[in-house]
């Protein structure tokens, strides 16, 4: 599989805080790749890193199959679109005018802003001042001057930050519409449900690590789900379970993030005990309880 993005022992220290660790990101091209993690666990940073606004500590960049240095950075940069943190348009100006800057700016020519602004279905919209903008329509505006460039690569720091459930949606159509003509996606949220469906890919990071990183059903393999055990007598069994932390659950008794070996030794050791066991299920877990797990449950 080819990589648009690779980093090796990525990090960012600041005075005696290291706020990235150790970070070997896998992007592959053409994905959207939802990078995820709590506030403050370093994803702006990271993504400032990959776009030389941050100077890394440790480790190496590779962007496009090419290391990311003094001598290639302009290239690989013009062949890359971002929107990090609040969209960088000017208020007064309308939103045709502030394409306009972005063209000069550029020097592109015409259709290519105006694919753009049509991408992020913003045209009719144009000869309002931003300011009279909502959230939503400033966000995709601020993606239409990322996207201005025809990108390879667009990398978007929280994009669905503050936005209504309509303009969640629009933003993950967008993203999935892009990422099916071919542009590489990396766009991070502190909420796995804003990016889950979209995202191919996701990297978790925790305070500055990366806990997992892989697909959805790499993550959901990885999780190890509550076992529920059926049994005439819940009471007695859960006291013979204790030291598997068993709870009542409703008439079944709940036995939390079993593993395969436990879950037979407590059969075993229920079935010994002589409590009858009329059935062994296993809780379904969300994605959403697995990124909880992961994240110390602070992933809201
Ligand atoms: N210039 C800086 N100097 C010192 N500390 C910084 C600097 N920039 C960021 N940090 C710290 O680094 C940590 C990670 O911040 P970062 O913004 O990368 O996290 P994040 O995951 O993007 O969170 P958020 O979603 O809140 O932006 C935070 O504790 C932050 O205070």
């Amino acid at each position: 599989m080819s990589h648009m993005i690779t980093t090796h022992d990525l990090g960012k220290t600041y005075g005696d805080r290291t706020v990235v660790a150790n970070l070997d990101l896998r992007v592959p091209e053409g994905c959207v790749y939802g990078f995820l993690g709590p506030n403050g666990s370093g994803k702006t940073t990271t993504m400032k890193m990959l776009l030389s606004l941050v100077r890394p500590t440790t480790g190496e960049i590779r962007i496009m199959g090419r290391p990311m240095e003094r001598s290639t950075r302009r290239e690989l940069l013009g062949r890359i679109g971002a929107l990090i943190e609040t969209p960088p348009s000017y208020e007064h100006l309308t939103g045709r005018e502030n394409m306009r800057l972005v063209k000069r700016l550029l020097d592109l020519d015409d259709g290519r802003t105006t694919r753009a602004v049509r991408t992020v279905r913003l045209q009719d919209h144009l000869d309002k001042p931003v300011r009279d903008y909502s959230l939503g329509m400033r966000q995709r505006l601020g993606i239409a001057m990322a996207l201005a460039r025809e990108p390879r690569l667009l990398i978007l720091d929280e994009p669905t930050n503050g936005l209504d459930p309509a303009g969640i949606e629009e933003i993950r159509r967008l993203l999935a519409q892009l990422a099916g003509d071919g542009t590489t996606v990396m766009v991070s949220s502190h909420l796995l449900g804003e990016i889950d469906r979209t995202a191919t890919v996701l990297g978790i990071l925790g305070e500055g690590r990366m806990l997992f990183q892989g697909t959805r059903d790499q993550l959901l393999a990885r999780s190890t789900p509550d076992v529920l055990i059926d049994t005439p007598e819940p009471e007695r069994a859960t006291a013979l379970a204790a030291r598997w932390s068993a709870y009542r659950d409703g008439p079944a008794v709940r036995l939390p993030g079993l593993d395969r070996t436990d879950t037979a030794h407590v059969v075993a050791h229920l079935v010994h005990e002589r409590v009858d066991v009329h059935g062994v299920r296993r809780d379904t877990q969300s994605l959403e309880d697995v990124f909880m797990d992961l994240t110390g449950g602070r992933g809201l």
